[in-house]
């Protein structure tokens, strides 16, 4: 399960709810969060008619609220947190804004105003990243999300409302009801998230959690499995006094009971020596016991357990098997296991399917890369249902090995067979190579898959080389000495040209809606695509932004072939440019793009484009950066930490990193956005 991981990757971080109200409290302690609760004092005042959306109230609100309380904590002799959680709710109907109601008369005007009609509400949420500096200044880091709900009132009279006003619960709730109370008698129906009504979307907050503490959640299960992996065995004290990273630190109490010592929450050494039941308690807890001949459990490793217990109940049973830690229950069951019993037992089923997975991953790509080179999906796609023979036929291979590839791809879910009543079988693609692996589709990713063979694939062959020289081996895997990596290994023939522009066009097909529409750029008329290539991310920014115009900035030798690429409906607000980004004057622009330039640089290559960058801007001007933001402990997304292995002479970052070395040319970090798609992005403001 995704959410447990990404809640358990705020253990041992000071996070902090701005916020007084009991039912988010409620809502994020449910879900086994540990947090300090620090009201916002941030006065919801905001002119409403500033906004567009009244969402954007709610984000803005949120926005505030979590700020005025990272800001406050250090000053007011608290720690600095590591994350503030901000929220806002807000029912809108017929284009107002209601909030929670200052009198009886209010909720009154209020409530007659949903009566029979469907409403929604809005939570805004706002996650503040704090990052302490040496010189104890602090850096915000901010993800900000809605999340809209429905809801429908059933016809009220007043003689219902007034009873319900005089119950006195719609007064500290957004629109004068509580759902989740008396309120719920007064609803029809309801579409969209519950506790987004009640306060807080909780669902959409792990979402964004996992985006930005795992991404991969493969990774995030890599940490529980690490758990498991490294403390097995017999030593059960360095086990439980060796916390894995990510949970409270065996010397040091939980930060927030470091913020708040909370004796009732904090077990004394007393506890462990007895099998006291929790079970009545509203959070039940459980308790471990060490054999008595290895002596008490101390402090650091009850916290270790009980927080996984807390999150991770199934994950608990495996924990406490390995470290052969006997087990009470909630319900008061002894549950006792050996070490021995463990040592000999097989295997664990998943841990071995994934280290194979590993193993094989190569021969999965190497499959896929070939069947889309000999264009067997273009193939299957027009004659679907042709057996391996009829294949072989048309791809010029032998029967044999078509029908090898053709079953992996089966296995691989890249095609489906069927048999026939001649017990041959027949193929046909499935939606996944339908979408992706057509020449013609969509979001094609063709191009980039025959790049990943013809230049990844050898540049990872020579890995070990690259891992001990730390450099990049292009002239092993390609035979030439290279200064530019562009001119002389990507642009040194018009084949080699073509092929690389286009995996850069059909990943920016793929990446570019989400990138173009990350942000409201509507203050921006004019952009500039720096080494925006075929112009593929320029239409998506047009597509996305009715008035915006957009330059793409590229080597000639770039400019020159962008004519192949062109879309079906061209649009003559996008313009090519032929220059040279390192060398050249850039056109003006309100609004530079960098997508997928910054991480294939060396420092100082990256200092002077972001120099020339600032040159060209004036106060207000914008930068938006989109490239694949290294989570904050570097532990992810494997796809940029596997990226950084083919050595180029660049760097991958995190969103902060990215903040401080733009922040150094002059930019502020103004949003954040770490989208579902291949490219994270990131809109900062020149000063
Ligand atoms: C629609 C609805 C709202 N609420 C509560 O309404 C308050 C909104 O006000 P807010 O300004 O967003 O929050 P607050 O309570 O003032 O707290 P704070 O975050 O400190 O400003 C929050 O409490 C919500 O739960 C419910 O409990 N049930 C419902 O069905």
């Amino acid at each position: 399960m995704v959410l447990n991981p990404v809640i358990s990757k705020l253990a041992g971080k000071l996070v902090v709810l701005a916020s007084a109200s009991p039912r988010r409290l409620e809502i994020l302690s449910n879900a086994g969060l540990r947090f300090e609760v620090v009201p916002s004092w941030f006065k919801e005042t905001l002119d409403k008619g500033l906004f567009k959306a009244p969402h954007e109230y709610a984000v803005e609100t949120a926005k505030q609220k979590a700020l005025e309380v990272a800001r406050r904590m250090p000053f007011k002799h608290l720690k600095t947190p590591d994350i503030v959680i901000g929220a806002d709710t807000i029912v809108t109907v017929d284009g107002m804004i209601l909030e929670k109601p200052v009198d009886k008369e209010d909720a009154y005007r209020m409530l007659s105003s949903l009566s029979g009609k469907e409403h929604s509400v809005f939570t805004g949420v706002a996650i503040v990243v704090c990052h302490e500096k040496e010189n104890e200044e602090v850096d915000y880091q901010l993800i900000e999300f809605y999340e809209e709900t429905k809801v429908k009132f059933a016809d009220l009279s007043d003689n219902m409302l007034w009873e319900y006003i005089n119950s006195g619960e719609p007064m500290d709730k957004a629109g004068g009801y509580g759902i989740q109370a008396l309120g719920g008698m007064l609803v029809e129906y309801v579409h969209g998230d519950f506790l987004n009504v009640v306060g807080f979307p909780l669902n959409h907050f792990c979402k964004q959690l996992d985006l930005i503490y795992n991404r991969c959640t493969s990774s995030a299960d890599q940490e529980i499995v690490s758990v498991r992996l490294s403390h097995n065995g017999s030593h059960a004290t360095s086990i439980l006094t060796q916390p894995p990273p990510g949970l409270p630190a065996q010397s040091s109490p939980s930060p927030s009971s470091k913020a708040k010592p909370n004796p009732s929450s904090s077990p004394t050494p007393a506890n462990y020596t007895h099998h006291t039941q929790n079970s009545s308690s509203a959070n039940p807890v459980h308790k471990v016991k060490r054999k008595s001949s290895e002596g008490e459990v101390d402090e650091s490793s009850w916290m270790l357990v009980n927080s996984l217990s807390k999150h991770t109940d199934d994950r608990e049973a495996e924990f406490i098997y390995n470290t052969t830690l006997p087990l009470v229950t909630s319900s008061g069951q002894v549950i006792e296991l050996s070490v021995t019993e463990h040592e000999d037992s097989e295997p664990k089923k998943d841990d071995l399917q994934r280290i194979i997975d590993l193993m094989d991953g190569f021969k999965a790509s190497k499959a896929l890369f070939t069947a889309s080179k000999m264009c067997v999906f273009d193939l299957l796609q027009s004659r679907p249902g042709l057996d391996a023979a009829q294949v072989a036929q048309e791809i010029k291979a032998s029967v044999k090995g078509t029908a090898c590839l053709l079953e992996a791809c089966v296995s691989l879910g890249l095609l489906t067979s069927k048999q026939r009543a001649c017990q041959k079988s027949v193929y046909e693609n499935t939606d996944l190579s339908s979408h992706f692996l057509l020449s013609d589709a969509p979001f094609s990713l063709r191009g980039y898959i025959q790049h990943c063979n013809d230049t990844v694939w050898p540049l990872f062959s020579h890995l070990e080389s690259a891992v001990r020289e730390g450099a990049n081996q292009r002239e092993k895997a390609f035979g030439k000495t290279s200064k530019d990596m562009f001119q002389d290994t990507f642009y040194n023939s018009q084949e080699a040209k073509l092929r690389f522009m286009n995996a850069m066009h059909s990943i920016a097909k793929v990446t570019g809606r989400a990138v173009a529409t990350a942000f409201d750029l509507s203050s921006f008329k004019t952009a500039c695509d720096l080494g925006g290539c075929t112009g593929a991310m320029a239409y998506e920014f047009t597509k996305a932004h009715p008035g915006l115009s957009v330059t793409v900035f590229d080597l000639p030798a770039v400019v020159e072939m962008s004519e192949h690429f062109l879309p079906l409906h061209t649009d003559n607000r996008v313009s090519f440019v032929a220059g040279d980004f390192f060398k050249d004057e850039l056109p003006k622009a309100d609004l530079y793009i960098l997508a997928r330039i910054l991480h294939d640089w060396p420092d100082e290559k990256v200092g002077i484009l972001l120099s020339k960058i600032a040159n060209a801007c004036t106060a207000g001007c914008g930068l938006l950066l989109s490239e694949i933001f290294l989570d904050e402990d570097r532990r992810g997304p494997s796809r940029g930490l596997l990226q950084a292995l083919s050595m180029s002479e660049g760097k991958q970052r995190s969103a902060t990193e990215y903040g401080l070395l733009l922040k150094s040319h002059g930019f502020i970090t103004a949003h954040v956005r770490h989208t579902d798609n291949l490219l994270d992005a990131m809109l900062c403001i020149k000063v």
